[in-house]
């Protein structure tokens, strides 16, 4: 699900401006990849909070008790949203960054492959869950968070992110849960 505040995608100002404050760096890390920048948003106090205030409002009033943050980036959008809606934050984490017992789930990304850990005991069986990233590309990172919280018996209601193409094929990796998404990816042409 996209945003469309006011009816119209694309033409809202807010999501422009969210749009606009995210940097292209044309091949990076690799050869071929339009690596979509956050922190250029994150200079832009107004966008940023324009950003989090979305999620905010989208969120508040749906019994979410835990909001999951993809390391890295879906920690600064993942632990603003959490405060603002009155939920715990669960860092889920890249290999050996987290000191207690973890459960572990690999996924594939467009650029090599990777793992994802979650403290054991963070989360508890049927506490409703949102999951957020910066960014959805192929979706193997939102898939690997799913099924890390769905072993611990919680029900994920929802993946964010604040980018993502409006892809099925992604929405068929989330195993049938909703993906809502902000913005969709900014092209080499808007590139700072
Ligand atoms: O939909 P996918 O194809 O799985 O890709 C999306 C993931 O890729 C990026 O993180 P990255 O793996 O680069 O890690 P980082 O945040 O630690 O840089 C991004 O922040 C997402 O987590
Ligand atoms: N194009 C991209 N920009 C930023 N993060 C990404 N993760 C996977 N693809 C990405």
């Amino acid at each position: 699900m996209f945003a469309q505040k006011n009816g119209v995608k694309g033409e809202d100002p807010t999501l422009q401006a969210i749009s606009q404050a995210i940097r292209v760096v044309p091949h990076f890390p690799k050869q071929g990849i339009m690596f979509q920048d956050i922190t250029t948003l994150l200079l832009d106090h107004k966008a940023f909070k324009a950003t989090v205030d979305i999620f905010v409002d989208r969120y508040r009033d749906k019994n979410i008790s835990v909001v999951a943050g993809v390391e890295a980036r879906g920690f600064i959008f993942g632990s603003s949203i959490a405060l603002g809606i009155g939920a715990k934050f669960v860092p889920l984490c890249k290999p050996r960054k987290l000191p207690g017992e973890v459960v572990s789930e690999k996924y594939v990304l467009e650029y090599g492959t990777d793992c994802l850990e979650m403290h054991v005991g963070a989360v508890h069986p049927r506490e409703r869950v949102i999951i957020i990233d910066d960014l959805v590309a192929t979706g193997g990172t939102l898939s690997a968070a799913i099924r890390l919280l769905e072993s611990a018996g919680a029900e994920v209601v929802e993946c964010a992110c604040v980018i993502g193409h409006p892809d099925l094929k992604v929405r068929c990796r989330l195993h049938g849960k909703p993906l809502y998404i902000l913005v969709e990816p900014r092209q080499v042409e808007n590139c700072f």
